[in-house]
This record gives C-alpha cells, sequence and structure tokens, in this order.
C-alpha cells in the first residue's frame, strides 16, 4: 500500500488549509518544509497541518551538535516526519536519531528520514558537484549509510526505489517525490515517475506538490492520483 503525502509549499497558511481543505482527505499527511517554516514558523505548522499527520520537511544539514539540538528544538511540535540530508555523514544522522530517542516521548517520536540525492538533480548535476558516478550509485551510497546510522527510511527519487530494495530489503521507509502524472509538463523535477510506476517500484509513500497544488481541480487531481495508487 502506498500512501500520498500533499506538498503544501507556500508562505501562506490561509492557501494550505484551503489545499488541505480541497485534497486532505485524499492524503496520509501533508507536508510543511523550509518555505512555510521560515516565514511562520514551526507552530503555525502544527497548527496548519491540523488533524493530518505532519511531515516536517526542514532538511537538516549541519555539524552533529547542532543538528541533535535543532532535532531536540523541534519535540513540541511532535511531527510524524522529519528530514535530515544523508550528505551531512554519519554521526550527524547518528545525533538526530539520538535527539528523536530522548527528546520526544515514546509515543510521539517522528520518522526520520534521510534525503539521499534530491530528485532535481541528474547525473550532470551530480558530477557539476564533484560526486563521481551517476544518481543510483550515490543514492545506494548515502542509503546504506543513513540506514546504517539510524535513519528509519529514506527520501530518493523513484527510480531508485527498486536497487534500494534489492541492496537493502523491504525495512526502510522509503519516501518518493519526484512524482509526476502522466501528462505533466517539465519542470525542476528530473528524475521523475508516475504515480502508479513509483507505487509498483516499491514505494511506501509518494510525496505530491503541485500536480496537485497548481492543478486547475486540486481536489480531482489528488483523487486520480489516489486512485492510482489503489
Ligand atoms: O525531501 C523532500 O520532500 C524532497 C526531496 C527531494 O529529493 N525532492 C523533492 O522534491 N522533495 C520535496 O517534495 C516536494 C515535491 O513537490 P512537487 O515537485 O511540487 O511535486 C517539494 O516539497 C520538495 O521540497
Amino acid at each position: 500500500m502506498t500512501g500520498l503525502i500533499l506538498a503544501l509549499d507556500t508562505t501562506s497558511p490561509e492557501q494550505a488549509r484551503e489545499w488541505v481543505r480541497l485534497a486532505g482527505t485524499a492524503c496520509g499527511a501533508v507536508k510543511l518544509g523550509l518555505e512555510f517554516t521560515l516565514a511562520r514558523g514551526v507552530s503555525e505548522a502544527v497548527a496548519t497541518a491540523g488533524t493530518h499527520r505532519l511531515f516536517l520537511d526542514l532538511k537538516l544539514h549541519d555539524i552533529p551538535n547542532t543538528v541533535r539540538s535543532a532535532v531536540r528544538a523541534l519535540a513540541p511540535a511532535r511531527p510524524f516526519m522529519l528530514t535530515v540530508h544523508a550528505g551531512g555523514g554519519a554521526a550527524m544522522i547518528a545525533a538526530a536519531r539520538e535527539a528523536v530517542e530522548d527528546a520526544f516521548e515514546a509515543d510521539a517520536r517522528p520518522i526520520l528520514l534521510a534525503v539521499t540525492v534530491l530528485t532535481s538533480l541528474d547525473a550532470q548535476g551530480l558530477h557539476e558537484a564533484g560526486v563521481a558516478g551517476g544518481p543510483r550509485q550515490q543514492v545506494l551510497r548515502l542509503g546504506r549509510l543513513a540506514m546504517e546510522h539510524g535513519a528509519h527510511g529514506l527520501v530518493c527519487s523513484p527510480h531508485e526505489v527498486s536497487p534500494l530494495r534489492d541492496a537493502l530489503g523491504a525495512s526502510p521507509l522509503l519516501v518518493v517525490p519526484g512524482i509526476r502524472p502522466a501528462d505533466s509538463a517539465a519542470d525542476d523535477q528530473k528524475r521523475v515517475m508516475t504515480p502508479a510506476e513509483a507505487r509498483r517500484a516499491g514505494a511506501d509513500w509518494i510525496v505530491v506538490g503541485r500536480p496537485i497544488t497548481r492543478a486547475a481541480d486540486p481536489a480531482a487531481a489528488a483523487a486520480a492520483i489516489a486512485e492510482e495508487l489503489a
């Protein structure tokens, strides 16, 4: 069963609430990220998610001590999911996990996700950033590192779901953005697949923003994606 996470990429609580009202019933969680929390703060993110589970996507990436403290600071928000960048390294990921274990109540611990290689990067983008080998090789390298050092799951593109399953088995929770329904126009996302393809590959969750929030009818767009996942 693959769930749908709705990405609420806006600075406006009113806009975010409207998207949740229109499309929320099709979604198992909503995601608020840097754009929203820098403009409005974490408390407003919690309020905006309302009764939906909150994926707080802050993609933390800093020295271990700073990330540990940042994760601790999020305890009052009780998010359902949290992100750190796997590229921050073993000690940083372990520090984030320690903070999840020691700062959150046992029944409120978030799922700690490590972002592997952003879905907006292709082989050329990685090469320009000094990474040898393509996205698949890098995702496998970072995915293994993150899972060995305390992540509960990984964020990856749909193209790496099967290779990750082959390498790491069923246990990592795989959360997959870079989702574009078949008739979508090209944009900043590079490593994409349709919702049905991501489901078939073995994604636990897909993350979808603009194909729903920018659709003429967000409710219908969300329902169509949920149907594809069913
Ligand atoms: O961590 C993420 O959620 C994330 C990782 C990644 O590699 N790619 C990616 O697109 N995302 C997020 O997933 C969402 C995708 O939104 P759309 O491209 O509008 O569907 C955005 O909120 C991104 O911040």
